[in-house]
């Protein structure tokens, strides 16, 4: 069966924000009550004790400081007057504080109005007892059960017709679904075999002068739910969650949110429908149980945490038959009466607290103090017309009830205070603040509409009952074919209609008379109109018939369309499936297309970053080369210039001697010839010498220049030798053949061969062929010469030629073994050059060459 879900919003609806001017003057006009306080003083424990508590009227009460209080000597023993709604004395009955306080409470709670109830009060002043009371007194919470549960005891709806979204709101499920979700409850109960609990203290049937509340709406049907939570650390339980196996584990922080309507509530919290006080009463004390073991866990306290049970009652109107709910979530209505049971108030010092209970106390005292923070802003908006900010979300407690202050609903609080002396301190600081709290003014809510706004008509619960009653009647006077009664067979028959009833409390016996005559004959009616529908069906019977052959050819028809257009669909689907494949295909190519070109642009970038960096090292290279060149250059420059400086310089030391020689050669001539010394000039000699042709002056023995000084010192003989040759030299066939004693061979020289110290001569051995294609090897000669900077220059001195001629081509003997010198020092080939060339890259060279043959 399909089911019908629906969702309501919760009562009461909140009015958009408004602008602040347009809202101060709309809050004129709304309506608005004072929070009303009520003060009840709980009995001495013991005769001994001394009270400081005098009640002066019955709204008045006074408190006398004993000597131990603090402002004692300020306060010169005088007593302090508060006034409040009512105060109930020690003699007050809980009876009597739940007729004053809550049951007007419960009242508003029935016609749809939100309420909340706080005890308040120092530790042990009697909150609790107030609040929930025990089996003999049973306090505002079991009471208010009682008189609800009476009052809506005819009208409730059956279980899980309204079912929680947990998101505030709630839904209407059909009967249908209701009776499967009852089943479900009924299935696990069986199989879980749930106890009941039973509370000891307070459990106990409603009591018999319990009355019943007026401004029930009889056309509507009701529901109540309960949850329960407590805030402790300023963190939120939910008591009546469902407790897991493991019973050590912490319990759940719930936190809390705004619903569509801007209603603050306990996201996720447990809500039990309950059908009775027993139920409820249940719940309680399941909640109970798990507030003991939770704070068995956290190792709390439970006068330490704030308690929260809220009932909450949700109507909506029955269907126009006044058999079931009506399937429409815009006429619900949800009300909920919170019962707050406050930690006690009371400073740290008195009590001594460390640890774990100071932080309780600091937690207690935060949200109390936040509570009274956010009245005493209420208040001072409300006398001073200001719009300071409230500050609810400072506490979870504050939180939770901003919509009790900020929307509208009734507000009550009972001020518990314990009369003996030792309290007064925290009893005047609880007193003051509960004074004050009677200025905030609270919006009274709006009234609910009537039945009749909702287009239903009004009192259709109570006249469907009475049939329902009529035909029970005639069925126990024997009169069976009121089972199948129906109150109208529609469009095709009319029976007579109802008289009309003016339903009374003294006229119900005559109206249930009336109304079976009247069914009567209504039956003897149906019974002759039955015989006509019989033979209208009939008919329709053929009527169906024809239709039905009609159906059954086209059945036919269309089973045969259906399998063509199955095959066509085949058809379809294979060429579907090939277009997907072919289309995947197209998508691999065009894949493998983007990759590849990927490829090829960093393959293309790839190559000119290295054609640059090719270009980038030509560069250096050649920008190397030309400054080694400049560097060469510069170098055999400055040598060329300094040999030549010493050249000049040996040359005049040279001179300066010979002309001394020839001075004391004169001197001694003249002397052996008897002649003056000191005639002629010594000059002339030297001119004689300077006049001499150049092959006189290579007659005369050598003087030692500085450059031969150079040469490494070896005896003839003991010279050692670098011999430098190519690696394919060819053996020259000569008859007369270099000899080298202490030869070292290379192809190709290192500058240790020749900065070696026992290599003095150096020889390059070349060969080429002749003009006349003869093979010729020639050795070029040279001394190694130590440098300055620690290197070896070799100066060459000479080049020997060896050439094997061949007899046939001689034209003279003196032909056959040639030395050209000479013409080699003249005209110094080309070969020679590149010789000079390829030793100047190895070895120092020099300038003035000296060739020798
Ligand atoms: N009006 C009263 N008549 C008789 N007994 C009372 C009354 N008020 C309180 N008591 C007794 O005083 C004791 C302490 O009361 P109760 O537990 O209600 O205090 P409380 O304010 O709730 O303390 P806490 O802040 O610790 O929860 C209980 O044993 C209770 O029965």
């Amino acid at each position: 069966m399909k089911s019908t879900r629906m969702r309501t919003p919760a009562r009461p609806m909140l009015p958009p924000k408004t602008p602040k001017s347009r809202q101060t003057s709309r809050e004129n006009l709304i309506q608005k009550d004072p929070v009303q306080v009520f003060c009840r003083i709980r009995p001495m424990q013991s005769d001994a004790d001394l009270s400081c508590v005098r009640v002066v009227s019955s709204s008045t009460v006074a408190l006398i400081p004993p000597e131990s209080a603090i402002n004692y000597k300020i306060s010169c023993n005088k007593e302090t007057q508060y006034v409040f709604k009512h105060i109930f004395d020690v003699d007050s009955t809980q009876h009597e504080v739940f007729s004053t306080v809550a049951q007007p409470l419960v009242e508003g709670l029935i016609k749809g109005r939100n309420g909340l109830l706080f005890s308040y009060g120092v530790t042990g002043s009697g909150k609790t007892f107030t609040m929930t009371g025990n089996k003999q007194n049973r306090g505002i919470m079991p009471r208010c059960l009682d008189v609800l549960f009476k009052t809506i005891s005819d009208y409730q709806a059956k279980k899980f017709v309204f079912k929680p979204d947990r998101l505030n709101g709630f839904d209407v499920l059909s009967e249908a679904d209701a009776m499967l979700h009852r089943q479900a409850e009924i299935n696990s109960r069986l199989t879980k075999l749930e106890r009941q609990y039973t509370d000891i203290e307070i459990a106990s049937t409603a009591s018999s002068d319990v009355t019943t509340l007026g401004g029930i709406d009889e056309d509507n049907s009701y529901a109540v739910f309960i949850t329960y939570v407590e805030i402790y650390n300023n963190s939120v339980f939910d008591l009546l969650e469902p407790i897991t196996n493991n019973r050590n584990q912490t319990p759940q922080t719930k936190i809390i949110r705004e619903d569509v309507n801007r209603n603050m509530f306990v996201h996720g919290v447990t809500e039990v429908e309950v059908k009775s006080v027993e139920e409820a009463l249940n719940a309680f004390h399941t909640g109970q149980k798990r507030k003991r073991m939770g704070h068995t866990i956290l190792n709390a306290e439970s006068s330490r945490s704030h308690s929260v049970f809220t009932i909450r009652l949700v109507q909506a109107p029955v269907d126009n038959n006044g058999e079931y709910v009506l399937q429409d979530r815009e006429k619900l209505i949800v009300s909920q009466l919170s019962l707050v049971d406050l930690a006690g108030s009371e400073r740290t010092n008195r009590t001594k607290n460390t640890g774990q209970r100071l932080r309780e106390a600091g937690n207690i005292n935060n949200s109390l103090m936040t509570l009274r923070n956010c009245l005493e802003i209420l208040r001072e908006n409300l006398m001073t017309g200001a719009n300071k900010k409230v500050p609810y979300r400072d506490t979870k407690l504050t939180h939770l009830f901003k919509n009790y202050f900020d929307g509208e609903g009734q507000v009550k609080m009972i001020v518990c205070i314990n009369p003996r002396s030792e309290d007064y301190d925290e009893t005047a600081h609880v007193m003051k603040f509960a004074e004050l709290t009677q200025e905030v003014q609270i919006a009274r809510p709006t009234p609910m509409k009537p039945t009749l706004d909702n287009g239903l008509t009004p009192g259709r619960r109570k006249a469907n009952q009475l049939f329902k009653q009529a035909v029970q009647n005639l069925e126990e006077n024997g009169n069976y074919d009121a089972r199948s009664l129906e109150i109208d067979l529609g469009l095709i028959y009319k029976l007579p209609s109802f008289p009309d009833f003016q339903l009374r409390n003294d006229n119900i016996s005559d109206i249930l008379k009336e109304l079976m005559t009247c069914l009567e004959d209504r039956i003897k009616v149906r019974q002759r109109l039955n015989e006509d529908f019989d033979a209208r069906q009939k008919d329709v019977r053929q009527l169906i018939y024809s239709i039905e052959t009609d159906n059954l050819r086209l059945k036919t028809e269309n089973a045969a369309v259906t399998a063509t257009l199955n095959q066509e669909r085949e058809r379809i689907k294979i060429l579907e499936s090939k277009i997907i494949r072919y289309e995947t295909m197209v998508d691999n190519l065009n894949r493998r297309i983007r990759d590849k070109d990927e490829y090829i642009a960093q393959v293309e970038q790839d190559l000119n970053e290295k054609q640059h960096q090719i270009s980038k090292k030509e560069q250096e290279k050649e920008r190397q080369r030309r400054h080694f060149d400049n560097k060469l250059a510069q170098e055999s420059g400055k040598k060329q210039r300094e040999l030549e400086e010493k050249l000049n310089d040996q040359e005049r030391k040279f001179k300066d001697r010979m002309r001394t020689q020839e001075e004391k050669l004169r001197l001694v001539t003249d002397i052996v010839n008897g002649n003056d010394v000191r005639s002629g000039p010594v000059s002339n000699l030297i001119d004689r010498f300077e006049a001499a042709p150049m092959s006189e002056r290579k007659a005369r023995p050598r003087t030692v220049t500085s450059l031969r000084n150079h040469r490494r010192s070896k005896s003839v003989g003991n010279e050692g030798w670098l011999e430098h040759k190519a690696p394919t030299i060819v053996a020259p066939g000569t008859v007369l053949q270099p000899y080298y004693k202490r030869t070292k061979s290379v192809t190709s020289p290192e500058m240790k061969d020749i900065t070696n110290s026992r290599t003095s001569r150096y020889c390059l051995i070349t060969q080429e062929a002749d003009t006349d294609g003869e093979l010729e090897t020639k050795l070029y000669k040279g001394d190694v010469i130590p440098t300055n900077t620690g290197g070896a220059q070799v100066v060459f001195d000479g080049v020997e030629c060896l050439k094997q001629i061949s007899p046939t081509a001689i034209k003279s003997p003196s032909q056959i073994r040639k030395r050209k010198s000479e013409e080699n020092r003249k005209t110094p080939s080309k070969k020679s050059n590149d010789i000079g060339n390829r030793c100047s890259t190895g070895i120092e060279g020099h300038s003035s060459k000296k060739q020798r043959i």
